[in-house]
Parts: structure tokens; sequence; C-alpha cells
């Protein structure tokens, strides 16, 4: 998408890429990441950067460590070794509760929602972060609870309305089509507000019509409300399209990272797609 325009050296300056869309400084940093199971090293001293406003992707073969990555920037991995830094100060490791109260959601690889739950309330799901209220609070100062209930409802209402599924608000999650709960998950996702997007695979399972819709929701949610996005894709046109960076991996270690283009012409990236040797 913006080959041309290369993210600035300066970590804390920002760009404006060539579609006019504004890219600020770097908002997180993974720098020598190692995480282990046990015997088996799922990303080996791994570190890049994702800035402000981004749209980022992890692409690699299967088993790579892509999910694993993920796990790490959302907080639900703690890596044996290596720092998470973000907004300017290392992440200590936290349950994750706090991590999404740091402004950090995500979707998955599966689909994980409510499937009795109507739409509405699976979206209504993704606030919980934002109610203050506490039980108390409901019984002794009613007022307050409801107001909350109704800036809640207004908000997840605001996200069904941005993602076109206005039509299907009181329908149960479970009878809707895939590409379809795809979208309610991502609608889930931003009721939580975050300032980091995490997309594990947004557009696996779909067909060509579906990943188009999903392609432009997500270019989108990034331009309407300047959500960093960070997403793992299998996809490579999808990929090539829809990123300002690619980190590549295979075998648990960076091979490539930088515009489509650059990855696009990596010898390294071209051969672990083509299953070249190692040795
Ligand atoms: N919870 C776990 N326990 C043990 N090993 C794991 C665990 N999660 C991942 N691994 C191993 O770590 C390596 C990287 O896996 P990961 O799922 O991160 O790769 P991936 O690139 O996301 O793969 P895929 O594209 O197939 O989803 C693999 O060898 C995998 O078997």
């Amino acid at each position: 998408m913006n080959e041309a325009i290369h993210p600035p050296i300066n970590p804390h300056e920002g760009y404006v890429t060539e579609d006019g869309r504004t890219i600020g400084g770097v908002v997180m940093e993974m720098k020598h990441i190692t995480l282990r199971f046990g015997g088996v090293e799922a990303i080996k001293d791994i570190s890049f950067d994702i800035r402000e406003g981004e749209i980022r992707a992890i692409i690699g073969p299967n088993g790579a460590g892509k999910s694993s990555m993920l796990n790490v920037i959302s907080g639900f991995y703690n890596p044996q070794e290596g720092e998470v830094w973000y907004k300017g100060a290392i992440r200590k490791p936290m349950k994750p509760y706090q991590v999404a109260r740091q402004g950090i959601a995500r979707t998955f690889q599966n689909i994980a929602l409510f499937e009795g739950m109507t739409v509405l309330d699976n979206v209504m799901t993704g606030r919980l972060n934002h109610m203050k209220a506490s039980f108390l609070d409901q019984g002794l100062w009613w007022g307050k609870a409801q107001r909350e209930e109704v800036e809640n409802r207004e908000k997840a209402e605001e996200i069904i309305d941005f993602l076109e599924i206005q039509a299907i608000r009181k329908t149960p999650v479970g009878r809707l089509p895939y590409g379809l709960k795809k979208r309610v998950e991502l609608a889930r996702a931003l009721a939580a507000e975050p300032r980091i997007l995490l997309l594990d695979e947004p557009m696996a399972g779909m067909n060509v019509e579906e990943k188009e819709d999903m392609s432009r929701f997500i270019l989108d949610v990034n331009d309407e409300f300047g959500t960093t996005i960070v997403l793992i894709e299998h996809d490579m046109g999808v990929v090539m399209d829809l990123s300002d960076r690619v980190v590549v991996m295979d075998y648990g270690k960076k091979i490539g990272d930088g515009t489509p283009d650059e990855v696009r012409n990596n010898q390294e990236v071209i051969d672990a797609y083509l299953g070249v040797s190692h040795d």
C-alpha cells in the first residue's frame, strides 16, 4: 500500500503515508523476545516495533511462532527472555484483564463468542472494562449504574452501525454464517475501544467476498478510530494490500521486517515460503 514511503528511523517521529494516513511514533516495542514451551523454542530472540496507527502484519509458514508472538503482545504469555515496551515503559507481567485496561483487545483464530447470546449482547461484553459501577452502586446509586448502561449500549450500537450488522443485532450468534460471526467478533473487540487491536487470522475460512468485506472494515477501523492493528494472516494478497509493515517469522526466528515491497523481495523470505533448506 505504502511502498514508496518508508517510516523514519527516529522512533518518536511520525509520518504520513501515500494515501494520507498519519502514522505516529513507536507505541510498542518487542526487545529480544525468547519464548519456550519446555524444550520447544517458539520464539527466538525477536525484536521489532509497532507504530501508533499502523497496520502491522506478522506472517510466516505454519508453526513459525506467529500465534505465540501475538500472545506475547497481548500479555497472555510472558517470555522467558526479553522485554515488551509499551507506551515508553517496560510492561510488567499482568493478568489479561489488566492488559485489556491498558487498551489492548483481540480476536481469536477460532471464534470465541457466546453462541446463545444475541449479537448486541456479545458486543456489550466487550464493554466490561468500561463498566465502573459496582454492585453497591447499582443498589444505592441506581442512576449512576443506569447512566453507565445507557452509555455502554450507545457505544455498542455505534459499533454495530459502523460494521453494518444492524439487521442482525437481535439474532443469536449461533445462527449466523461464519463470515458474520467473524465480524461480530471484530465488533466485540472494538467495543473495548482499544488502542491496539490484535487480529488472529481475521480472514481464515472466508470466501472471496467475505474477505473483501473484512479487509474494508479493517481499513475503515484504522482510518476512522486511528486504531493500531496487528494481524496474523495467511492470505498473502490480503497482507500485502492491507499492511504498512510486515514482520516475517520462520522456525521462531525473524527473517524479514519492512514494507510489503521490501518483504516481497527478501530472498530469505522467498526461500522460506518455497521451502528451501536452511542448512
Ligand atoms: N502451548 C504450547 N505448548 C507447547 N508448544 C507450543 C504451544 N504453543 C505453540 N507451541 C509450539 O510453538 C511453535 C510455534 O507455534 P505457533 O502456534 O506460535 O506458530 P504459528 O506460526 O502461529 O502456526 P500456525 O500458522 O500453524 O497457527 C510450534 O512448534 C508449536 O508446536
